[in-house]
């Protein structure tokens, strides 16, 4: 595949690096607001940038027929538009908050165990997630995507940074050193604690499972996730 990688930093490194390995010819960077790669010369393209920049990289591929995986967080309020986009241009557009294969299992894991959990009121769930210290947004995507599961397959309704209601997930989440990522749901009742943690020990995975979804990608129309690539329905 010839890609462009949107974002060069910690990602975007890596994803070169794999794709390389896996044949793909990375055929151009864009770490840079406003910098426009050869769409014409593109199979595909992976964005691992910034919350601020991300849906418009992703804007200017499917005006561009160009699909487009990304990966970045923190930009979800302007999800519908890249949604309503790639519908109108009949384009292809795959979103994960989180491309391990590990993660990924783990939503599974935390959907089964809400939908066990709503029955027994007594345990009210809160989740903790912990990340590098250059990370940008708070609460993590993954988080969201987690608390997201709850909600689908609880009486829960909404999340928050804090226990804001009985009604309300509490998402704590803490920066320290170059941490990947560790995300962990608990259920505490007042005598007991029932608790699951995914803890990424590298970012390999992410990276892998980025270029994947790429290559998944290819001849698709759509917008797609993770659960479509890994076909976990
Ligand atoms: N879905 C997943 O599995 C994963 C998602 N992520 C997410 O991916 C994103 C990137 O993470 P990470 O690589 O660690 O972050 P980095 O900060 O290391 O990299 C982001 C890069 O994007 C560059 N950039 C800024 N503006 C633009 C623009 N307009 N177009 C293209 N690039 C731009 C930044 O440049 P500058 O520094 O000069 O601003 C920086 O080099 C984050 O949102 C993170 O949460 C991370 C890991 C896994
Ligand atoms: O910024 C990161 O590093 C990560 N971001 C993603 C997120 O916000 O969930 C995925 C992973 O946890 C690493």
């Amino acid at each position: 595949m010839r890609i462009v990688l949107f974002g060069y930093g910690t990602m975007g490194k890596m994803i070169d690096r794999i794709a390389t390995a896996r044949n793909h010819k990375i055929v151009s960077r864009i770490d840079t607001p406003g910098d426009i790669p050869p769409f014409g010369e593109l199979d595909v393209a992976i964005d691992f940038s910034t919350p601020d920049s991300a849906l418009g990289n992703i804007s200017a591929c499917l005006e561009n027929g160009v699909p487009v995986v990304s990966g970045t967080t923190g930009w979800l309020d302007g999800f519908p538009k890249a949604e309503l986009l790639c519908r109108q241009q009949n384009g292809a557009f795959l979103y994960a908050s989180n491309f391990s294969l590990g993660v990924n299992l783990f939503f599974e894991l935390n959907a089964h165990l809400a939908r066990m959990m709503s029955g027994f009121p007594d345990y009210a769930p809160t989740m903790t997630e912990i990340h590098h210290t250059r990370k940008l947004d708070a609460p993590s995507g993954t988080a969201i995507t987690l608390a997201e599961g709850i909600i689908e397959n609880s009486t829960y309704t909404a999340w928050d940074s804090e226990r804001s209601s009985s009604e309300t997930i509490p998402i704590t989440s803490e920066r320290i050193g170059d941490t990947p990522g560790t995300h962990r749901i608990a259920y505490d009742s007042e005598v007991d604690r029932i608790e699951i943690q995914h803890t990424a020990h590298n970012r390999e995975g992410f990276a892998l499972g980025a270029v994947l979804a790429a290559e998944w990608l290819i001849g698709k129309k759509g917008v797609f996730g993770m659960r479509d690539v890994l076909n976990l329905r």
